[in-house]
């Protein structure tokens, strides 16, 4: 695709036209490539360098009520620690009031804060308010901000609000990366799926991410499929390259494998990086630390031997 993508958010009916344009995705042919790429077998050697990648690209995220800054420390003090000599995590991800926890336990260590914003998980509150929960989490030293979309605008056809709010939260982010949630497991269709990872693109985002955790399905391999072109084709017409981000659901070292297998066959090795390449997930680096553990003993550890996640 090389169309020149500068008026493509002129107007309400330019924007629509052009999303409603995309080519459809074949969904027989998503499910069986994503099925297929996910019995990819991997030697041990790759095996050992895949964990350690994966678990430099994890967002070691809590987004939960009960949430304290205790517990935010002690998420830190793992991220940069996860045990023996396996690397550091790429990311923390927390709600905007535990960013100075976040920071402050983070700081001089390079790993990033990462801060929910614009009312997540359903994004229900007005513009004005997303703008500044996102600007509060910067001030307060975020990194990165992870937005939702609106969903029940995108699904009643109103791209040109969607694209607007997302536009808004990026201006919001000043140095700040913005990560947009899709939340896919309400979007009904692939092409829909296609059509916001567009949308997102379009309007700012850094990297484009599957899902709150908070809906299921959350971050199918058919979906991270989809979005892993979306980004392969947008730097192909437009010579920039955005992140992707499926987060919620991945929780073991088979998950993690499957989704690097599918960044190279699908984006490449461009973005088999933390830069261009993030795993949200709450519960994924023990798993990832255990598979390690029995890579280099031929032993279990056991999960007592590592802090819980
Ligand atoms: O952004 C990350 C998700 O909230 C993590 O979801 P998870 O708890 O299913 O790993």
């Amino acid at each position: 695709m090389t169309t020149s993508l500068a008026d493509v958010a002129s107007s309400d009916a330019a924007l629509r036209a052009f999303l409603q344009g995309l080519p459809g995705v074949d969904r027989v042919g998503a499910d069986q490539r994503a099925a297929m790429l996910g019995t990819r077998s991997i030697k041990t050697t790759a095996k050992a360098q895949a964990i350690d990648l994966a678990i430099s690209m994890v967002d070691l995220t809590t987004l939960e009520g009960a949430d304290t800054a205790g517990k935010v420390r002690a998420m830190c003090a793992k991220a940069v620690r996860p045990g023996g000599d396996a690397p550091s995590v790429a990311a923390v991800c927390v709600y905007p009031d535990l960013v100075p926890v976040a920071v402050e336990a983070l700081r001089g260590t390079g790993i990033k804060v990462a801060s929910v914003a614009t009312a997540f998980p359903s994004g229900r509150t007005s513009l004005e308010v997303k703008v500044s929960d996102t600007a509060l989490a910067v001030s307060a030293g975020a990194d990165e901000i992870d937005m939702v979309i609106d969903r029940g605008a995108f699904l009643s056809g109103q791209y040109m609000k969607v694209y607007e709010e997302i536009v808004a939260v990026k201006a919001a982010c000043g140095a700040a990366h913005l990560k947009v949630i899709l939340e896919t497991g309400e979007l009904s269709t692939y092409d829909n799926v296609r059509r916001a990872s567009w949308l997102a693109m379009l309007a700012g985002a850094d990297f484009i991410k599957t899902s709150t955790g908070k809906v299921s399905p959350a971050a199918t391999p058919p979906v991270t499929l989809i979005m892993l072109e979306a980004v392969r084709d947008f730097r192909d017409a437009t010579g920039r390259q955005i992140g992707v981000k499926p987060a919620g659901g991945i929780r073991t070292t088979k998950d993690a494998i499957k989704n690097l297998v599918l960044v190279n066959e699908t984006a490449g090795d461009d973005w088999l990086t933390p830069d261009w390449f993030r795993l949200g997930a709450s519960s994924l680096l023990n798993d990832l630390l255990m598979q390690r553990q029995k890579l280099a003993t031929g032993r279990y550890a056991g999960p007592d031997y590592f802090t819980l996640d």
